[in-house]
């Protein structure tokens, strides 16, 4: 695991959009093509427009980008809380990507056969043994949960790569996540988290006992790869640790 901590949620942004370049162009000359699953919420929309400017937009052959999402909402891919729509919005439309490169959740499902269908299309698409990205992007909501493994639900037990239908009781919904065991299998695992909003849970992901119930972003950890941490200051307040 490797800590980069900056000053500001900016320069935080411009780093994972630095490396999110980086390991592209080496899985690109690698393999021929680049895969990533995208986080949700709020977050992430900044980097998403980043990697969409200027600045970034040539860097990149994109046509050997695919995309795929660490967690959907229940929701239709209209809808305000659709974590594609938002990547849609911000990646997708001002890069041009292909509708074929895109591999969105089918909400239009019930939430068990959606999951079922979108680890169906993982699969497929990987023709391998097992799937693995070679970049998984992850969040930190303020309850320590990351993708959809939230606190105290069924799907931090799983032991097998796969995708699971997530019951939030406390909200009365449902949403779609790729469970610990797939995400471990990614080439590399970054975390982007800012704001002095996140910096409990941050420390009890990094520096608490182990608690997956309570803390489920601690399952996290690739097996093959590496796990980099992207924070601000904020975020990093209450670490005793920084190296
Ligand atoms: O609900 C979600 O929350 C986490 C964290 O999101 P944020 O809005 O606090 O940045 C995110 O990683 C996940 O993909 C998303 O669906």
């Amino acid at each position: 695991m490797k800590l980069n901590i900056f000053n500001t949620a900016d320069e935080v942004l411009t780093a994972l959009a630095d490396y999110f370049v980086k390991i592209a162009q080496e899985s690109i000359s690698a393999r021929s093509r680049f895969t990533v699953a995208l986080s949700g919420g709020s977050s992430p929309k900044k980097l998403y427009e980043l990697l969409a400017s200027t600045s970034y937009a040539d860097q990149l052959d994109w046509t050997k980008v695919f995309f795929f999402f660490g967690d959907e909402r229940n929701v239709p891919q209209d809808h305000k809380d659709s974590n594609y729509l938002m990547a849609k919005k911000a990646l997708f439309e001002p890069l041009l990507i292909s509708p074929a490169n895109v591999f969105a959740v089918d909400t239009t499902f019930e939430p068990a056969e959606a999951a079922q269908k979108y680890g169906e299309i993982i699969a497929a698409f990987f023709d391998e043994d097992e799937p693995s990205f070679d970049l998984v992007l992850l969040g930190l909501g303020d309850n320590s949960h990351t993708a959809s493994l939230f606190p105290h639900t069924p799907v931090l037990h799983d032991t097998k790569p796969g995708v699971k239908e997530v019951w939030l009781e406390d909200q009365q919904v449902w949403r779609i996540t790729l469970n610990a065991p797939l995400i471990n299998e990614a080439r590399y695992i970054a975390f982007l988290v800012y704001g002095e909003g996140k910096a409990i849970a941050v420390h009890h992901i990094l520096e608490d006992a182990e608690d997956i119930d309570e803390y489920p972003a601690q399952l996290i950890d690739s097996i093959t790869g590496e796990v980099e941490w992207f924070l601000d200051e904020a975020a990093a307040a209450n670490l005793e640790e920084r190296e």
